[in-house]
């Protein structure tokens, strides 16, 4: 229970009809999960607008309701709030409901196309090693100190989110590492959150279903580091084209990484191999247990940020070189045949051009690449035909499959891959539309020392067809199949 005047904290109010003297049960953004006493906000979707709910939401039991544009007809026994920006006013209320728990503990968030998951994840394994308690909200899953917590998003929406910043900040959490996705930073689900730093890792093609044109995906993501305040650092990549363009407006301390511009951090990968790799980490040699140039610059920001959030740099890298990545990144496994098999959540055109080099630098002269791809339904269709042209680019052969169809037809979505095909690839390829058999298929072709590449699904335990989620284990999947060589 919550005064409303405390949760209107912060938040331009244009108009109120009604009593503001009264006391909150919950917020809620879904009219379906409004009880007694909620306060609904309702906010403009994607889909439809949450506007249309209104007295949805009040036959549910709202007394209060937080909107853009007030309904024609308004109750007397209901408080009606119009603000300009419904989206700002959910994530500042949540926060407020919650006590304001990002003010209670140093939260630091990371953006970018690729890599959020692995930065996040070290950082959280980091801080743990050093001693520190602390959380994490990631695409695989989210952390409450040791407690695990299922994720339904990348970034959670701002009521789920706060919530799961006071269970850390009541866990006695120093610290919380976070992914914020460009839709999250659209939909303001952030808002209201105080961030201690921020991080950019790259970007490059995804999305473009949701932002339209890049400019307006770089655009998003230039906004969290707008957002920061005078307190924070803003850490960006370097060796990034739009790395620099992070930085142009914020008020943060203002940081950088890289591996070929100057940087305030600098690492090179001096060896590199299928368990690991050592690197020249600012002025020191360090061996670290991911592989891959791409996972040198998690590395690298990684280290950097423990550096700007005061760490000792001995300490850090020493307990860098005891950690593992994040579940389904580059993971490794070995058939009793001796086919290397590697299971990786590459979904963009980028992530599967790095995957691929860092397997091509790695495997011997004569071996093979076999690469096992799909490409997510309801989803960015352009990255479709340039996914299937990297694969072909840098691999032996090629097995189009499906990723996650969600509503659309599988079969579609491969052909919407072929497409991309150039010509003289084609004889690499063929599709076939079970990922399971897919899978297989390529064990069956692979001779020992061969490298299958499992790309897109990571840690996903599902394969979602129709809006159905079916078990579904890339990684369960290749070892079974391994075991039938
Ligand atoms: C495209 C997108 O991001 N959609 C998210 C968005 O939903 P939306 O805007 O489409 O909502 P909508 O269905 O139009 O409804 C509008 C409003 O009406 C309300 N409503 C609706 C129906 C009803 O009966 N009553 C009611 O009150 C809804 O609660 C909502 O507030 O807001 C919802 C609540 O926060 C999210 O659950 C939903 O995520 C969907 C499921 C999703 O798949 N999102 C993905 C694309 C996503 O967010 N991915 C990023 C990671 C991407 C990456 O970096 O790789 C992530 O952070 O996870
Ligand atoms: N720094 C990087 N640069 C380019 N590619 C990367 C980088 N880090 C990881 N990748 C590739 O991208 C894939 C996804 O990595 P990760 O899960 O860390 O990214 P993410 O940004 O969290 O993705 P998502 O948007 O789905 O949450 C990895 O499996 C790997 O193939
Ligand atoms: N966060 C990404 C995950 C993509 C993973 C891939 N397996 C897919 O389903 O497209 C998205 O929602 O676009
Ligand atoms: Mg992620």
């Amino acid at each position: 229970m919550k005064a409303l005047k405390d949760i209107l904290h912060g938040i331009p109010v244009r108009q109120v009809i009604g009593n503001l003297n009264v006391v909150v049960g919950s917020l809620c953004f879904d009219s379906r999960k409004v009880r007694r006493d909620s306060l609904f906000v309702a906010v403009v979707g994607t889909q439809t607008d949450g506007h249309e709910y209104i007295d949805h939401a009040i036959e549910a039991g709202a007394s209060v309701i937080l909107c853009e544009q007030l309904p024609e007809i308004t109750r007397d026994d209901v408080t009606y709030i119009q603000v300009d920006d419904t989206a700002f006013a959910l994530g500042v209320s949540a926060s407020n409901y919650y006590e304001n728990p990002s003010k209670q503990l140093r939260l630091v968030g990371v953006t970018g196309t690729n890599g959020k998951t692995t930065i996040a994840t070290l950082l959280y394994k980091l801080f743990r090693k050093l001693g520190y308690e602390a959380g994490l909200l990631s695409t695989v899953h989210n952390q409450v100190g040791d407690r695990m917590v299922e994720a339904t998003h990348t970034t959670p929406d701002p009521i789920a989110l706060n919530a799961l910043l006071q269970e850390m900040v009541e866990a006695g959490c120093d610290y919380c590492f976070m992914e914020v996705s460009s839709h999250a930073i659209v939909q303001q689900r952030i808002a209201g959150l105080n961030f201690a730093g921020g991080i950019f890792s790259n970007i490059t093609h995804d999305h473009l279903d949701f932002h339209k044109t890049f400019d307006q995906y770089i655009k998003a993501k230039k906004t969290f580091f707008d957002g920061l305040d005078r307190f924070a650092f803003a850490l960006s990549n370097a060796d990034d084209k739009n790395g620099m363009v992070m930085l142009q407006n914020t008020f943060a301390h203002k940081k950088t990484y890289g591996i070929k511009s100057m940087a305030d951090f600098k690492a090179k990968v001096i060896e590199s191999h299928f368990d690991g790799m050592m690197l020249y980490l600012d002025g020191q040699e360090v061996w670290v247990k991911l592989v891959g140039g791409f996972n040198a610059y998690n590395i690298l920001a990684v280290y950097g940020a423990a550096i700007l959030l005061e760490q000792e740099t001995v300490k850090v890298l020493t307990a860098l070189s005891n950690i593992t990545g994040a579940e389904g990144r580059f993971d490794t496994i070995v058939s009793p045949k001796g086919v290397i098999g590697v299971v990786d959540y590459a979904h963009t055109p980028d992530a599967v051009r790095n995957v691929l080099e860092t397997i091509n630098n790695l495997r011997q002269k004569n071996e093979h690449v076999i690469t096992v791809l799909g490409c997510g339904g309801d989803r960015d269709k352009t990255k479709r035909p340039q996914m299937a042209a990297v694969a072909v680019n840098n691999s032996d052969k090629v097995i189009i499959t499906s990723d996650n169809p969600r509503t659309e037809d599988p079969m579609q979505i491969i052909h919407d891959m072929e497409a991309g095909i150039p010509e003289d690839g084609k004889r690499k390829v063929f599709s076939i539309a079970d990922r399971r058999e897919a899978i297989r298929a390529a064990c069956h072709l692979a001779q020992p020392g061969d490298i299958i590449l499992v790309a897109g699904k990571g840690h996903e335990k599902y394969q979602e067809i129709n809006s159905e989620r079916f078990d579904f284990d890339d990684k369960q999947i290749l070892i079974n199949a391994f075991n039938e060589q």
